[in-house]
């Protein structure tokens, strides 16, 4: 699926620069474009891309603190020169735009709404978030401003691909520490299922193309990814347990949301050497991921490599009533109760089912 990237935040563009190099270094060619946001300035000195500064007036390059109104103010406030310097990536290639940002920071979590709103008022393709969540032992500050960014982004977004900040945390690592792998890990993960709809080598029926991703992002909301990989025998019929092993790995523990497992859509990609991935696994793969989502809509196909190992991704959509996300939503209304004293702001938790809760635009 041809893409372009933006960026928002410190963990925007971090994320951004791992998903661009790990396309290059595949080869992939499925990142079309690629452009890093953000009110600090300090922050977008080292990165290796295109990048624009918002809110210079109001902050002078020096962020908004984890202040997301104030994120989402700046951008408004720049959205056409932002627009502007994205006018030259998004070309008639693109298939998607993808958003990256730290839902619990201020400038990406405040400015990914804004621009997911103006992004659709002007262009046709889908626009996507792939939103950071903060891990539990973050701050009260940061999980506040995750609900609401997330609740906002669910309504202006196509989908949010949500990655808990705790899903592929080494464990005895500190946060800190942890990013670099993190990042890495989702690079890998949403770098493999943005190629797998430009497959490279081999074209064939069962080969997965960007409508069939796009298809499954279609019931909106939140989405998620999970990801397992394992060595693959030479025949093909050798790998159909390997197939539905990677699958059920992907699925109840490498995904980038733990627990959420009812859905209503999802795509299974199976990435190896052409030879060595097995119809039969791919459709057994199939119906085991229809009983364990509980979703009608399960899609399945191939993705051709270069590759010994079978790799399976298993992209979930509309996970938002899942366990997991309900959590997630308790965990901000807490942290916001926590808070009420000081402010009068709204409850998240509610999010989904409830038209009482201001958004954030
Ligand atoms: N996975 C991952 N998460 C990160 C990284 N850097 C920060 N975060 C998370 O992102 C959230 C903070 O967002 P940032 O991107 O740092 O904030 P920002 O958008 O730059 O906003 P301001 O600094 O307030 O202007 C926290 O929940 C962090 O845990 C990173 O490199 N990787």
């Amino acid at each position: 699926m041809k893409t372009v990237l933006i960026g928002l935040g410190q963990a925007g563009g971090k994320v951004t620069t791992e998903l661009v190099q790990f396309d290059a270094r595949m080869g992939f060619d499925a990142v079309t474009g690629a452009l890093a946001i953000n009110s600090a300035k300090a922050d977008l000195q080292p990165l290796p891309l295109d990048t624009v500064l918002v809110g210079q007036d109001r902050v002078n390059g020096h962020g908004v603190g984890g202040d997301n109104e104030l994120g989402a103010e700046v951008m408004q406030a720049d959205a056409r020169e932002v627009m502007s310097a994205l006018d030259g990536s998004i070309t008639a290639e693109a298939e998607a735009i993808v958003l990256v940002a730290g839902l619990g920071g201020g400038t990406g979590s405040g400015g990914t709404p804004v621009l997911a709103k103006e992004l659709k008022r002007i262009y046709d393709v889908p626009v996507y978030v792939l939103g950071v969540l903060p891990a539990e032992g973050e701050g009260a500050m940061y999980q506040v401003n995750a609900g609401r960014s997330l609740k906002t982004a669910a309504r202006e977004a196509d989908s949010v691909l949500l990655v808990d900040n705790d899903a592929w945390r080494a464990s005895g690592e500190s946060m800190e520490e942890g990013y670099d792998a993190i990042n890495k890990a989702i690079a890998k993960r949403v770098g493999l299922l943005l190629a797998s709809g430009e497959a490279v080598e081999g074209v064939g029926e069962s080969v997965v193309d960007s409508s069939e991703i796009i298809n499954t992002l279609r019931s909106g909301g939140i989405s998620a990814l999970g990801y397992a990989s394992a060595e693959a025998a030479p025949d093909a019929e050798d790998n159909i347990n390997t197939v539905m092993s990677t699958a059920r790995r992907a699925l109840l523990t490498g995904t980038s949301l733990p627990d959420a497992t009812t859905a209503d859509s999802a795509l299974v990609v199976v990435a190896a050497d052409g030879e060595r991935i097995p119809r039969k696994g791919v459709e057994r793969t199939r119906r085991w991921v229809e009983e364990e989502t509980g979703s009608l809509q399960v899609r399945g196909g191939d993705f051709p490599l270069g590759s010994e190992r079978i790799a399976t991704l298993v992209l979930l959509g509309g996970v938002e009533r899942s366990d997991r996300v309900q959590r997630f939503m308790q965990r901000a209304k807490e942290a916001q109760e926590a808070e009420e004293t000081k402010d009068e702001r709204p409850d998240p938790v509610s999010a989904f089912d409830n038209d009482e809760i201001d958004s954030l635009l």
